[in-house]
């Protein structure tokens, strides 16, 4: 059997390219520069996969900011505001992802969604009617005549047309079939570019297939590759998919005009049910997704196997390529600098790199007659078995605790109406209240200090005594500019996940598995080895010390137990629903503790609640019930008067905003300022009752927004919400700004929502 992997990470192992990127947005080095340090981490990847056996590498994985945005650059899917920018490509993808401000010249940048259940972002496409469609670029060929004179043969990989368009956002009179017509043949013609230039493959990603698809939808994708098919010189054509089984189309994939289907048999489970019945097109080769691509455990080889046995039924294993079952960007580079790890834990961890090896070692079992006996199989059970020893996998107290909530749903009084006046009184807000979603600027100092505190270079109290300054100058600023919620700013945070878990036991910790998020940013992923208990109070001290510095009410800020189990690595060991419920425990504790401390305002971030929504619409009733009712456990014990936020950086809510209503949060602030319109359209039909803070400008990107804009906005929201239920606040936390982009920004914001109380009054 041979091997291959669907995608690399690019951010460098040591986030080489974060640093580059950062310091080229700095002007700090050359756009030179940055393609050198490009050009470097581009090679070291190829030169990895080859090292580590894989024998299909692959390229045109890398890019600058997000593939979707690459691909969409690459055949012109580009919107009008952006028609007359320079041609250079570096200048042209960072205008495009972060916005664009020179010479009196203004583009606001592309929205910016969750790519499929993950915690990476893509740039959404815009179509309108000044675009024109065809090839305009060569990355892909670029890249593979790259990798070919180094001596390696790639296949390159772009996202496919029907996930494109899927993933396009068109305005005016286009559509995703008028684009079609001449996105295809561009496709045709960079395929025989490619092909000409030696590639013998190439990939093309359509996870989409793995959405609901209506007959519509369906019927465009046959007639995509039918026609791409039509035009192909004969460079083979590998479709690959991830995220889940793609059983909607599989009844048609004989008829389909490729050499390769990639399937993603972990998230996927369908697909081999498929397979078994159906059979698999004789004239093609499957490749097998079967090394989890998105958790860091490792595989267990002996279930593997078997699932490898089941498939050689039904067809022979020369058309069987071993796989990850998504691109491997979800996953940190390599278990090898972590030295902090205990060793049953890392025994049975497993990430790029070691991922890599597992299909090279599955490989050499499948081909043996007896593999029970070959010591790469012994040494696998071994590590399961090490991995029982883990301390804290099972806590009994713990477990009790939450056997005796199993089934029940917890439910907050008295009702929202009731509780809201008692807010009113206690709180005494005016029409418009202004605050922000909780972070303030992480400046380089905040990070320096952080790391030398962690290094050991500053002591404990030096570092609290820097934490409290800095959230004392913090609140002071926000009284000065009259917002009338405050925050302590989150200075003590390295991130909104990572922070709880390391307060809480169950959690374990790496020093350099980032993984990106979006851009240059990223991650680092608390992995989930045990069961969850709280010590101790979080966040009470640096609340405490906060609203001792202003008259006004400072929010308790937490993150709820869905994204901190999103945004973590889980355990496989544990159903989810119980890890979500001792979560929920350890936040409820917090929000009693923070009540208690007199605390009148806590909000209960629950940024990843919609993007673990389940790809298929017939699963999402039972990830919603559980993920609500788990957010509802952690509010269910306050009082009427104290007044319980949450936070969803996303407002395409439209489709599950029963299940926002039935979270029973007071308050509840969203991303909106690139689709105010949307918004409102979401919730033309049902309107949404509750106070609501549909974020008024845009905090990913560095443009500073006008009183006037943000007006402009809010007036349109007014269309949809009643003034007394409307909050002004920005999208989502400060921590990417600079201080001066911050506080200019919060200034407008503050003076819109003031002049909007005038006309109110008036
Ligand atoms: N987990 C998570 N997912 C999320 C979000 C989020 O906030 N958290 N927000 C949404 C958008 N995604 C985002 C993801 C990351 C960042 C972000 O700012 N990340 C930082 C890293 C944050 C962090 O962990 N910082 C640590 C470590 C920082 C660091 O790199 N330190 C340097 C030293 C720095 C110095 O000396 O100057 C080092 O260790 O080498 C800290 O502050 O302590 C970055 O990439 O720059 C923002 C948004 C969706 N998903
Ligand atoms: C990604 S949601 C962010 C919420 C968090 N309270 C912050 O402001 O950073
Ligand atoms: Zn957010």
């Amino acid at each position: 059997m041979k091997t291959t992997i669907i995608g690399y990470p690019r951010i460098g192992c040591n986030r080489e390219l974060k640093r580059a990127t950062e310091s080229y947005f700095q002007n700090r080095i050359s756009p030179e520069n940055l393609n050198e340090e490009a050009r470097a981490l581009r090679k070291t990847h190829w030169e990895k996969q080859i090292r580590k056996g894989i024998d299909f590498p692959v390229s045109n994985d890398f890019s600058f900011y997000d593939t979707l945005l690459d691909t969409a650059l690459l055949f012109g899917l580009i919107p009008e505001r952006f028609a007359t920018l320079p041609q250079d490509p570096l200048i042209r993808t960072f205008a495009m992802a972060r916005g664009y401000e020179k010479n009196g010249y203004q583009a606001s940048a592309l929205a910016m969604k969750k790519w499929f259940t993950t915690n990476y972002h893509y740039m959404v496409p815009e179509v309108d009617e000044s675009s024109r469609i065809g090839l305009s670029g060569h990355k892909p060929l670029t890249e593979f005549r790259e990798a070919l004179s180094a001596g390696l043969l790639t296949r390159p990989m772009l996202t496919g047309p029907y996930t494109l368009l899927r993933l396009t956002r068109f305005s005016g009179e286009t559509s995703a079939e008028a684009c079609a017509q001449g996105l295809i043949p561009a496709y045709g013609q960079l395929l025989s570019a490619l092909g000409n230039a030696g590639a013998q493959w190439v990939q093309l990603d359509e996870p989409c297939l793995c959405l609901d698809m209506d007959a519509d939808e369906k019927a465009l994708f046959h007639s995509l590759y039918q026609s791409l098919g039509e035009r192909n010189p004969g460079v083979k054509i590998l479709l690959q998919t991830a995220f889940g089984d793609i059983t909607r189309v599989y009844d048609s994939l004989s008829s389909l005009p490729v050499q390769a289907i990639g399937m993603d048999f972990v998230e996927g489970p369908d697909n081999l049910l498929k397979l078994e019945s159906d059979g698999f097109p004789e004239d093609k080769i499957l490749v097998a997704g079967i090394v989890n691509g998105r958790n860091v455990w490792r595989n267990n080889y002996k279930k593997s196997l078997d699932l490898l046995s089941r498939m050689s039924k039904h067809l022979p294993e020369e058309r069987i390529w071993l796989a990850p079952s998504c691109s491997l960007l979800h996953l940190p580079y390599s278990l090898a600098p972590e030295t902090a790890l205990s060793h049953e834990i890392k025994e049975i961890l497993a990430f790029a790199e070691e991922k890599m090896d597992e299909l090279g070692e599955l490989a050499i079992l499948f081909s043996e007659k007896n593999p029970e006996k070959h010591s790469l199989l012994i040494r696998n059970q071994q590590r399961f078995g090490e991995a029982e020893k883990i301390p804290g996998r099972i806590i009994p107290d713990v477990r009790k605790k939450t056997s005796s909530l199993r089934g029940q749903s917890f439910r907050r009084m008295p009702d929202a109406d009731t509780r809201k006046s008692c807010q009113q009184n206690r709180l005494r807000l005016p029409l418009f209240p202004t605050t922000s979603i909780g972070s303030f600027p992480q400046t380089q100092e905040i990070r320096a200090m952080r790391r030398r505190h962690r290094k050991g270079e500053v002591d404990q109290s030096t570092y609290e005594t820097f934490l409290r300054n800095r959230t004392e100058e913090c609140v002071r600023l926000q009284d000065d500019m009259g917002l009338d919620v405050l925050v302590h700013g989150e200075f003590e945070r390295n991130d909104m996940v990572e922070f709880f878990g390391e307060q809480l036991e169950g959690f374990v910790f790496t020093e350099n598995a980032w993984v990106q998020s979006y851009g240059t940013r990223c991650v680092k992923p608390p992995i989930l080895v045990g069961d969850v208990r709280r010590p101790g109070p979080m966040t009470v001290d640096i609340w405490r010390f906060a609203e001792n510095c202003t008259k006004k009410p400072v929010k308790g800020m937490l993150t709820g137990p869905v994204t901190i189990l999103n945004w973590s690595f889980v355990r496989e060991d544990v159903e989810s629903t119980e890890c979500l419920l001792q979560l929920a425990l350890a936040i409820r504790e917090e929000v009693l503790d923070l009540e208690a401390a007199g605390c009148g305002v806590i909000q209960i971030d629950e940024a990843a609640l919609r993007e673990k929504l389940p790809l298929k619409k017939k699963d999402w009733k039972a990830y919603l019930d559980h993920a609500v009712n788990a957010f509802r456990l952690c509010h269910d014990g306050v009082r009427p008067d104290t007044q319980i936020h949450t936070h969803m950086c996303y407002s395409e809510f439209g489709d599950i905003l029963a299940a926002i209503d039935a979270m029973d949060a007071d308050v509840i602030t969203i991303e909106a300022s690139r689709s105010a319109l949307s918004l409102v359209d979401q919730l033309k039909e049902s309107p949404y009752a509750r106070d609501i803070g549909p974020g008024v400008y845009d905090i990913h990107s560095p443009l500073i927004p006008g009183e006037k804009e943000i007006l402009s906005r809010l007036e349109i929201l007014l269309s949809t919400f009643r003034p007394e239920q409307l909050w002004v606040n920005p999208d989502c936390g400060l921590k990417t700004r600079s201080q001066k982009e911050a506080e200019q920004s919060l200034r407008a914001m503050v003076n819109a929502a003031k002049t909007l109380r005038e006309t109110y009054r008036a």
